[in-house]
């Protein structure tokens, strides 16, 4: 490092002094807080976009918000040049970063890990980051903190991109890399375009009757509601009526958003006995997330229509979908391509789900919690599909079977337009520009799920109804010392402290079809119980044993 690169981040860095007394980490979402200690974090992320950037040539994204916490938090995290999450070997670097104690401490790191990853300043490619920010107040003043990091980078460009969706900024930062056109425009315009794609091959005599075409969205009050609110211009169907845009004064994720919904199981502000019926939909304050429900006659409850859900209807077209690509007929079978198809979930999954998947003939796998290891695992698939039961998922296509579709899909054209076998490589091809295969998005899987019941010709509940989930409790349980529990195979199993698992097995054993695990959360100081049975009852009184269980090894009146 020259001396010029030198001094400026000294010079920088000392306007943003670190928090006192707090330890930061970069978890699943990366750096979240109270909005008002993040300056010196934000700053210090926007160095790392560079260095990222210098490091892979390529574009990279920086988006400040902190999805469905309350308003007064914020967050920042990167999006590597493929649109997914930052590379998980440079989390480390990044907390270092966050926590060095003053300018010439951070310098330092810098040098290191410059000279460790062979990063080269000088290079003919400078560093470019693209900048994204919720709706949140504090988000204009931590996107300057973010442009001083950047351009403390020496030729370092920064290029705001205005007030987005976490999924609109790694959707362009992929597209810009793959060199394609980027803009909020192209997104809205590649959505609308392969979204009507999809409705004109929607089979005659599908379409749901009149009553069912009308969908309402919870937007809660975050920046989703605001850009569906314009997406909806570019269709024609279905009738979309946006609640909670923000604009009507309500408060970012209170009492409203996916994540309110689906951990409450009831109904979000705005919506009522009126609803009762209809198709509603809610996003998370970031709009990476998508629940679908519907409003129940009493006590604001509803009947949730969950991540798992909206995976098994994608699983479901998409298998449908290739196996009339490939029906032989009378053709050679040298044009058959046997694509792989998976489906990731965590443990979180509702057991019907899986078991409902599992009998559709589906290869269902498990990660830990995090969509970055459920994306790394459905990348390994032709067509790999995730989803976390809190609604964040998405679809991969691999390039080799894009490629091979795309050929596919013009030879049937030319041989047999108008053909089934024509139109499912059509309606595949739609699906995998409709979906946002940078990460989960709410917007373009909400028009995925609203063109696959127009095309089955289902109401939600005739969708709600695919599988009846098992009833199921979340507890969490607040310990000494969440990393002393240790746990494999995709967190189902306990291996430290010992006995634990042991003592969870003795619980679960009283309970018919019984399922529960524990582990430690990476974005709270706790330890979640996930209990499930075939009664509410019994997976309450389940959670609450395995709940005691942990606080017996681990609380705060054991010996540990
Ligand atoms: C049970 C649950 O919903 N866990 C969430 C939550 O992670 P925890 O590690 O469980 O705190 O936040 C993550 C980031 O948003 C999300 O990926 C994950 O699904
Ligand atoms: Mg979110």
């Amino acid at each position: 490092m020259n001396e010029e690169q030198r001094s400026l981040l000294l010079k920088t860095s000392s306007r943003f002094p670190p928090p006192q007394g707090v330890k930061l980490s970069y978890g699943t979402a990366g750096f979240r807080a109270d909005a008002s200690i993040l300056e010196s974090t934000v700053y210090r992320v926007g160095i790392l976009a560079a260095l990222r950037s210098l490091k892979t040539k390529s574009v990279i994204g920086l988006m400040i918000t902190a999805s469905h916490n309350k308003v007064s938090d914020n967050g920042v995290k990167i999006a590597d040049p493929s649109g997914g999450m930052l590379t998980q070997n440079w989390e480390p670097f990044a907390d270092a970063l966050a926590n060095a104690s003053d300018p010439e401490d951070l310098v330092r790191l810098i040098i290191e890990f410059v000279k460790k990853e062979n990063i080269h300043f000088e290079g003919a490619c400078p560093a470019e980051v693209l900048l994204g920010r919720d709706t949140r107040p504090s988000g204009g003043s931590l996107l300057e903190a973010a442009k001083q990091g950047i351009s403390s980078i020496v030729g370092a460009i920064a290029l705001d991109m205005g007030v987005l969706t976490t999924p609109q900024l790694h959707w362009m930062v992929r597209a810009r890399n793959k060199g394609m056109k980027a803009s909020e425009v192209d997104y809205f315009e590649q959505l609308s375009s392969s979204f009507r794609c999809l409705m004109d091959l929607i089979p005659e005599g599908s379409k749901i009757n009149e009553m069912g075409d009308k969908l309402i969205v919870d937007g809660a009050n975050g920046v989703g509601g605001e850009k569906l609110a314009g997406l909806k211009n570019m269709l024609n169907s279905p009738v979309i009526d946006v609640r909670n845009s923000g604009k009507e004064g309500g408060v970012l994720n209170e009492g409203v958003g996916a994540d309110y919904v689906q951990k409450e199981k009831v109904v979000p502000v705005g919506f009522g006995p009126s609803d009762v019926g209809l198709r509603c939909a809610s996003l998370d304050g970031d709009a990476d997330r998508l629940v679908y429900f519907l409003v129940l006659p009493k006590d604001n409850k509803i009947d949730l229509v969950d991540g798992d859900k909206i995976l098994s209807l994608f699983a479901l077209f998409v298998k449908e979908q290739l196996a009339i690509l490939n029906t032989n007929g009378n053709e050679k079978i040298n044009n058959y391509y046997h694509a792989c198809l998976g489906v990731v979930q965590t443990a979180y999954a509702n057991g019907a789900s899986t078991d409902y998947l599992k009998k559709q003939g589906l290869e269902v796998l498990f990660t830990p919690t995090g969509v970055k290891y459920l994306h790394e695992k459905a990348a390994e698939f032709d067509i790999g599909i995730y989803f976390e039961a809190n609604g964040h998922g998405t679809i991969l296509f691999s390039e080799e079977f894009l490629c091979w579709l795309e050929a596919r899909d013009n030879e049937l054209s030319s041989m047999s337009k108008g053909s089934e076998q024509q139109k499912a490589a059509s309606r595949l091809l739609a699906v995998s520009k409709l979906i946002n295969q940078a990460v989960g998005d709410a917007l373009s899987g909400l028009l995925l799920v609203e063109a696959i019941l127009q095309h089955m010709g289902w109401s939600i509940h005739i969708w709600n109804a695919l599988y009846q989930d098992l009833p199921s409790r979340q507890l969490k349980v607040k310990v000494v010392d969440r990393t002393a529990i240790v746990t494999a195979n995709a967190e189902t199993v306990v291996v430290k402290p010992p006995g634990l698992q042991e003592a969870i097995n003795a619980e679960i054993a009283k309970y018919p079809q019984g399922r529960s695990f524990v582990r430690p959360s990476g974005t709270e100081d706790i330890i979640r119980v996930y209990a499930e049975a075939t009664t509410q009852d019994a997976a309450d009184s389940l959670g609450n044993s395995v709940a005691r269980l942990v606080d017996k090894f681990l609380g705060f009146g054991s010996s540990s």
